[in-house]
């Protein structure tokens, strides 16, 4: 078709906080998306940026048009929209779950119309540079996925090559399962009217990972969340099975069954954390974590703590056969700070040793283990029933209960994930 990279037009369709950073990305590197009215005022200074009023005048213009709306909407979008694509073009979407948005570009988008998607594996806050970014060349030629990747390039991303179904395998896995986990952690802690950091129970570096993370989800948009979980086949069974092995290991806890606790957390531990990998530097280390506290608490020794949502984590890992090593290619940063703390308790058979025996003989922490087991079934039937309604309901009360501290712990959990991002690459 002979277009470049030089002479082509960039729509993006959605300008919520990941259209912004496509846009500003791209037209730096001097091409043009667009939009609607309300953004003239913000985008007035930027050269190569035009705003237009609706989805049909940036589909009839453009050579490369990217939806980045909610995924519940995409059909509903690509409806209203798809028909006025520029004939020829090649159309795609930045939504976290691909099943839906390319059903719905089959449906909707004219055959001449190409289809090159992809999903940026990180938020709008993180440099593009060198994190994955998915490429799915779903109906297209390998010339029109080139031309894309051309464009995209100015991001510096890692891309990596999947099917529509293969990305929604993965992405269940990490990051559907991963937000769970800290959902359910806020969740817990709102339940039992805690705020975690004014507590001594919860000091020192993987407790600061588990705060500024649960803070970091909550003080986001519930829709993203909401979205990849509900949306996706393949998350509702990891995340019932996170329910389930959160469950199952709470009760092996407040039952006193010590030696079978010790057994099954052993084993899954070995089955996720093979053998020969003990000689291999941890992804995370305590003297990072330890920098990044939202307590002006005097840091102590942290105190044991039954770390229930990471033992659990492992044996939903090891039940579903998922090595979670092999998604680094495919990783978020989230799920590789969630991998690197539970790394950091399975790799260090004292930690996991104490771990395991406060849970049994410990009862200090055994009702926010309970509102954590409560939370973590919720959540899963929250996802289960797929009803979007009652998952934001429950969301956005808890992110309310949270909201005074998140200027705070978004600037000081920025940090962390730089920090640590520069230690933990996709590489990994
Ligand atoms: N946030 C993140 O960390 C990441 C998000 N994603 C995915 O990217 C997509 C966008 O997410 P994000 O930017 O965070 O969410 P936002 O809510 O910030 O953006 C969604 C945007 O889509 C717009 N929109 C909805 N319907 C239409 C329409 N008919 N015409 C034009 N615009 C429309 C919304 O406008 P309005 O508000 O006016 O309704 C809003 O600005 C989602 O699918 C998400 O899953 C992917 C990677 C990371
Ligand atoms: O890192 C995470 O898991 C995040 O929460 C940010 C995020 C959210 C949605 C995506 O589709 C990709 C990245």
């Amino acid at each position: 078709m002979g277009r470049t990279k030089e002479d082509a037009s960039i729509g993006i369709i959605g300008m919520g906080d990941m259209g912004k950073m496509y846009a500003q990305r791209l037209s730096d590197a001097g091409w043009r998306p667009e939009n609607f009215e309300s953004l003239k005022q913000e985008f007035a200074s930027q050269k190569g940026v035009t705003i237009f009023p609706n989805g049909h005048l940036v589909s009839r213009i453009s050579d490369y048009i990217l939806y980045s709306v909610e995924a519940g909407v995409i059909d509903k979008v690509v409806a209203q929209y798809g028909l006025s694509t520029k004939v020829g073009a090649i159309v795609g979407g930045q939504t976290s779950c691909k099943a839906p948005e390319l059903a719905a570009f089959e449906k909707h988008l004219p055959s001449d119309v190409e289809i090159v998607s992809c999903h940026s594996l990180h938020g709008p806050k993180v440099n593009p540079q060198g994190q994955p970014l998915v490429l799915i060349q779903h109906r297209a030629s390998d010339e029109s996925l080139k031309f894309v990747e051309n464009i995209l390039s100015s991001f510096g991303s890692k891309h990596v090559h999947l099917t529509g179904e293969m990305h929604d395998r993965i992405t269940a896995d990490t990051q559907a399962v991963t937000h769970a986990a800290f959902l359910s952690m806020g969740t817990a802690w709102h339940a039992n009217t805690q705020f975690p950091w004014e507590h001594g129970r919860w000091v020192g570096g993987i407790e600061n990972v588990k705060i500024n993370i649960t803070l970091r989800i909550y003080s986001n948009k519930w829709h993203v969340y909401a979205g990849l979980a509900i949306l996706n086949p393949a998350a509702k069974q990891q995340i019932r099975q996170y329910a389930e092995s959160v469950t199952d290991l709470y009760k092996l806890m407040i039952g006193g069954q010590r030696e079978e606790l010790k057994r099954r957390v052993k084993a899954a531990g070995a089955s996720v954390f093979r053998p020969g990998s003990e000689g291999q530097d941890l992804l995370l280390k305590d003297e990072v974590l330890d920098r990044f506290s939202l307590s002006n608490r005097p840091r102590e020794k942290a105190p044991p703590n039954s770390h229930l949502s990471l033992l659990a984590i492992v044996d939903c890992w090891s039940k579903l056969g998922i090595v979670p090593y092999d998604h680094m290619i495919c990783s978020t940063p989230l799920f590789r700070l969630w991998l690197g703390v539970t790394e950091y308790l399975f790799r260090n058979q004292d930690l996991l040793e104490e771990a395991l025996d406060t849970a049994i003989d410990d009862s200090t922490f055994r009702s926010d283990d309970l509102e954590f087991t409560f939370a973590a079934r919720a959540w899963s039937d929250c996802v289960s029933f797929g009803d979007f309604e009652s998952y934001r309901h429950r969301f956005e009360r808890i992110a309310e209960y949270f909201a005074p501290r998140f200027p705070e712990a978004v600037t000081l959990g920025n940090e962390m994930m730089k920090t640590i991002l520069e230690k933990t690459t996709s590489n990994n």
